[in-house]
């Protein structure tokens, strides 16, 4: 009884049900232990140890005791493992409808993220096309715009319009997206409540000290690992959704941004729009406008052009009636054409060689008859010249040159008559003054117009005739230019020569023509031979011993015959000018320069033989000594130049008056050219004067003595011909009775032909009686008589 049963705690009361199991020893079985005994054995007591009732009862007491707290724990255990169960199930359906939800996020993420890019598809394609109605606007702007475009704006609006409306809905969604996001993150917290539950539990299951529920604890934290891991899991899936969510709604404010962006695009572009389409109202009402005016012009003018055609229309009805008739006609005769054609031609050729024939007979007739004219053209010419007089006034007025200057000096003070090229007025204080030549060469007068009225005078020496043409003026009034010229137009020295050649090539099978050319300068009343090789030798004029005229012992004559001869003997010539003075355009003022030309020709058939001279003279400047100043060498220049130019004019004053006394001899250059000024010769006066008032006074000067030289009467121009070896006089008719073989002159003068040096000329010098002779048209020497009184400028 004192004994203390021992229990042990750590093991379980019960490990098998009190179940009864008698024992069989041998064959006999073995009567089964007593309650007591087994009691016994279970509780670790001696079989021979006593326990009382007590001891049982308070045993049984205390296992009662276990077994209510076994009870009870069992039913917690149970009610655990039922609500275990639960939020297992709970859990399971929690995960199934997260599952579910998540595949429905994602679809709907996926279909957002198609959506989105729907949108931004659709987003870029109106960005294109808003970028294309930009460029359109800005054609329209820019004037390339052809038609109004209110079409297609108000479908671009309507199209707009349609977008922003789906936007708008696709925005919806989304916030009705987000919305469920929100309910499905506070699933999630309900989630996480229910994990601290899970801890509650845990620790309840520390309490619990049987096996079995150490077993079901083991399970269920078992479970609840990976149930643990599963919410880890959905919270990793949670949170890729929020981050998707977080950048799902980032994109929404962007695209919400573009969208509102496109909104304000949108409203101005509506704007823009609205603008332009107003304008391009205005300016189809305007278009329309100005197109209905046109229409209405062009409507009138259609219909007066339809009156006129319909007027045209009736003409020509009756027009093509008649061509009707005249084409049945042409018909009728085009079928009897070639019967008509074949006797025509046939007639036709009869005729045109009867015509032919004809023709030719009087083509003959008309060679005679030309030939005749021609002689008779030539006769009537020198005869007209002849009825003119044999001095001829020319003037040539020289355009303006820098040299005139400006202002009140360089005035133009020549004017010309529109009726008459003969008469020239110039104005010399406040009146003006006319003057009368046989032509007037104005400003614009060019080289070849000049030639042209000196032309036949120049050719009048091929037929034998002594000619001689002056250019007088002032200096710088243009004597070189109308006598030279600059070698791109040539004057007329240069034309003279090439007419010469041209015209006696014309002749060449009846003539034999021999045409040489000689330069003079007449310098300080002393003359140079230019084509000699020494020019500053100063030679003389000469009688000749011989009785034939006046020569100039030793001067160099050039046979020339083509162009380039001519200009290179001019080029010689202006060389040795040049190089006997150190200012060549002064000299060239204070001298006369003299180009003699003699053309000789000699008749095939009858031996006839004429010799022509032409003297072509570039005078030395003629204004007065006062104006210039001089003194010293220049006074004896201009003195000399004084008396050569009076000497001239004294001349002519003797032959226009008939005196017996012509004064040739005064002067160098009126010896020289005493034939050519005398009674049988053509003379040429070119009266230069320049434009401008600052030559106001040479001018009327020169014009003075122009009008007194062209008042002159010389006698009737003669033509020279030796007839075999008699000379002939065409002029008088009268053949010369003088039968002496005379050097030929130039100017007057006799001449050695440098070609032929050694060949005597057998000429005689037919420009009449030499020297000496009583003949009126002659002149004496001026042996200290009584000079004549000059009426010519003379130099102060
Ligand atoms: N008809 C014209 N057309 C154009 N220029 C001209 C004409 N006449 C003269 N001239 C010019 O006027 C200037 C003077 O002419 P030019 O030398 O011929 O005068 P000039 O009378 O011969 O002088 P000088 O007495 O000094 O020799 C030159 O420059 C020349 O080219």
């Amino acid at each position: 009884m004192n004994k203390t049963p021992k229990i042990k705690r750590a093991e379980p009361v019960f490990k098998t049900p009190m179940t009864y199991s008698p024992r069989i020893v041998g064959n006999k079985p073995v009567p089964s232990p007593s309650r007591a005994e087994i009691w016994k054995q279970q509780l670790g007591f001696d079989e021979n140890e006593n326990f009382s009732v007590v001891e049982y009862h308070a045993l049984q007491k205390e296992l009662d005791e276990r077994n209510t707290q076994r009870d009870e724990l069992l039913f917690k255990i149970k009610t655990l493992t039922d609500k275990n169960k639960h939020y297992k199930s709970r859990l399971e359906k929690e995960e199934l409808t997260k599952r579910q939800q998540m595949k429905i996020l994602c679809k709907s993420q996926e279909t957002q993220l198609q959506e989105k890019d729907n949108l931004i598809g659709n987003l870029q394609s109106i960005i294109e096309e808003h970028e294309e109605q930009l460029v359109d606007m800005e054609h329209k702007i820019n004037g390339s715009y052809k038609q109004p475009p209110s079409v297609k704006l108000i479908e671009d609006i309507k199209r707009l319009q349609m977008k922003k409306h789906h936007s708008q809905q696709n925005c919806k969604q989304l916030h009705q997206k987000w919305k469920i996001i929100l309910v499905l993150l506070r699933e999630i917290t309900q989630i996480n409540d229910l994990q601290q539950v899970v801890t509650k539990i845990k620790k309840v299951e520390i309490q619990i000290e049987s096996e079995q529920l150490k077993s079901s604890y083991i399970s269920c934290q078992q479970d609840k690992d990976v149930l643990q891991s599963k919410l880890t899991s959905v919270q990793l899936e949670i949170e890729e959704c929020k981050q998707k969510l977080t950048l799902s709604h980032s994109n929404n404010t962007q695209l919400l941004e573009q969208v509102q962006h496109w909104q304000n695009q949108y409203s101005s572009l509506e704007s823009e729009s609205e603008v332009a389409l107003q304008a391009a109202a205005e300016d189809k009402e305007r278009t329309v406008a100005d197109v209905r005016e046109a229409m209405k012009s062009s409507m009138h003018n259609l219909q007066k052009q339809y009156d006129v055609m319909c007027q045209k229309i009736g003409v020509l009805g009756s027009l093509y009636s008649d061509l009707t008739e005249s084409y049945i006609l042409i018909e009728k005769q085009a079928k009897q054409f070639p019967k008509i054609i074949k006797k025509t031609v046939t007639d036709v050729t009869k005729q045109t060689t009867k015509a032919i024939s004809e023709i030719n007979e009087y083509n003959k007739e008309l060679v005679k008859k030309y030939h005749r004219e021609m002689f008779l053209r030539k006769k009537y010419h020198n005869e007209l010249v002849e009825l003119k007089g044999n001095i001829r006034v020319f003037c040539r007025v020289r355009p303006k040159i820098r040299e005139d200057g400006s202002g009140a000096m360089a005035n133009d003070v020549i004017d010309y008559d529109r009726d008459d090229d003969g008469l020239l007025y110039v104005a010399n204080k406040a009146r003006t003054q006319t003057f009368e030549v046989d032509k007037v060469f104005t400003q614009t007068s060019t080289q070849p117009e000049v030639f042209d009225e000196v032309k036949a005078l120049v050719t009048s020496c091929i037929d034998g005739y002594n000619v001689c043409i002056f250019a007088y003026g002032q200096t710088g009034s243009g004597k070189t230019f109308t006598m030279e010229g600059p070698q791109s137009d040539p004057g007329i020295n240069q034309r003279a020569l090439k007419e010469l050649f041209s015209e006696t090539s014309t002749r060449v099978g009846d003539w034999q023509f021999t045409i040489t050319v000689s330069a003079i300068e007449i310098y300080n009343e002393m003359i140079r031979d230019l084509l000699s090789d020494d020019p500053s030798y100063k030679m003389e004029v000469k009688m000749n011993p011989e009785g034939g005229g006046l020569y100039v012992p030793g001067l160099s004559f050039v046979e020339v015959s083509t162009v380039a001869h001519v200009n290179e003997v001019f080029s010689i010539g202006q060389k040795n000018r040049a190089t006997a003075t150190t200012n060549m355009n002064e000299h060239s003022s204070r001298s006369h320069a003299l180009l003699c030309v003699t053309v000789t020709g000699v008749n095939r058939t009858t031996n006839t033989k004429t010799i022509g001279k032409l003297n072509l003279v570039d005078l030395a400047g003629s204004e007065r000594v006062s104006k210039s100043g001089a003194d010293g060498t220049r006074l004896k220049e201009a003195q000399n130049i004084n008396k050569s130019l009076s000497s001239l004019g004294d001349v002519i004053h003797a032959l226009r008056s008939k005196q017996n006394f012509v004064p040739y001899r005064n002067s160098k250059l009126t010896y020289l050219l005493q034939d050519s000024l005398g009674g049988d010769s053509k003379t040429l006066m070119i009266v230069q004067v320049a434009p401008v008032e600052k030559n106001v006074a040479e001018t009327i000067c020169s014009l003075n003595f122009a009008q007194r030289v062209r008042t002159v009467e010389l006698g009737q121009a003669s033509k020279k011909m030796e007839s075999g070896d008699v000379e002939m006089d065409m002029g008088s008719s009268t053949p010369s009775k003088s039968s002496t073989p005379l050097k030929q002159n130039i100017g007057g003068s006799s001449y050695t032909p440098i070609k032929n040096s050694s060949s005597t000329p057998t000429l005689r010098n037919y420009t009449g009686t030499p020297i000496g002779s009583t003949t009126p048209n002659q002149s004496t020497p001026n042996k200290g008589g009584t000079p004549v009184a000059s009426k010519y400028p003379r130099r102060k």
